[in-house]
């Protein structure tokens, strides 16, 4: 089921990523999307492409059918508590702060609302976000229309919301990590001789492709690792090398460091 009108609470990078996908995905008419942020500057490359803007919150909210609250996490509180006199219970409302539980948002907004929380990836800008997405169980109707339109903004999965703290490590910070192998990897390129540029280009059609084996397929990725691993050769070499400088092992433990760190707060 279609939305009808969105507002978008907070224009950063997140708020900004998503304005950004819904217009390229034609999901939704710049029109009928409106996004808010105290600094007028930010708001001025949306309203070039006709989304209404606005400093005003609550302004924004006003005719919109479902409300994205794209704050940073410890802004959550106040922006809902000046946003309440301007919703009603037959406004979705979507929370993509992380680590700012439902039982929380439901104390702040109220029990009769249909809320969600939902983790996107910067990539939603290009309509490959991996979204997950948890509901108070108000509404499986409302779950349709938050899950359609994310599917608009890349793939998307519904979770118990006790594995969003794992959701938001894996999928959200995973941009970041994935990215640091990419630098990485490109800076090993430059040492053996090509520029950055190229070296970018090289590492970053590579690793596309390697994604691309595991999801055509669906193959475990140790699978299409042993087609490339000769016995005596060179990749096995440069893999069990790094092994022993602890890749897997810093990985696992730097997901860990971040799960730690949402679950303290
Ligand atoms: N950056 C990321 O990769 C991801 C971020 N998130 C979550 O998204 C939320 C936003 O993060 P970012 O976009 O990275 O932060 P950001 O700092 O880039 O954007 C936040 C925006 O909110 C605006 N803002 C501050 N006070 C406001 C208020 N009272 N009313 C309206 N707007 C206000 C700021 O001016 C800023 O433009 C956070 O809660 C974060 O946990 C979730 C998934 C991924
Ligand atoms: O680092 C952060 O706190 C945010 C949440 C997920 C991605 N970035």
């Amino acid at each position: 089921m279609k939305v009808g009108k969105i507002a978008i609470i907070g224009a950063g990078n997140m708020g900004g990523a998503i304005v950004n996908g819904l217009l390229k995905s034609g999901y939704v008419e710049a029109s009928s999307i409106a996004i808010a942020d105290p600094r007028k500057q930010t708001l001025e490359k949306f309203s070039a492409q006709g989304v209404n803007t606005f400093q005003d919150n609550s302004q924004a909210v006003e005719t919109a059918d479902l409300v994205i609250l794209a704050v940073k996490p410890y802004h959550i509180e106040k922006v809902i508590d000046g946003l309440k006199p301007a919703l009603n219970p037959q406004k979705i409302i979507v929370s993509i702060a992380a680590g700012v539980n439902l039982s929380d948002l439901t104390k702040l907004i109220g029990e009769e609302y249909r809320i969600f929380r939902v983790m996107p990836n910067t990539a939603i800008s290009l309509q490959e976000s991996m979204t997950c997405i948890s509901g108070n169980g108000n509404s499986e109707e409302s779950l349709a229309v938050v899950k359609e339109l994310f599917d608009h903004l890349g793939a998307t999965v519904v979770i118990n919301e006790e594995l969003m703290a794992a959701a938001t490590v894996l999928a959200s910070c995973g941009t970041a990590f994935a990215l640091r192998y990419v630098r990485a990897a490109m800076q090993g390129g430059v040492e053996m001789g090509f520029g950055a540029e190229m070296a970018q280009f090289i590492t970053a059609q590579t690793v596309k492709g390697a994604v691309q084996l595991i999801m055509n397929t669906g193959h475990h990725p140790e699978r299409e690792i042993d087609k490339v691993t000769t016995p005596r050769g060179i990749t096995i070499t440069g893999i069990n090398e790094m092994e022993h400088k602890g890749f897997s092992s810093s990985v696992i433990q730097g997901l860990i460091a971040s799960f730690n760190k949402i679950e303290r707060g």
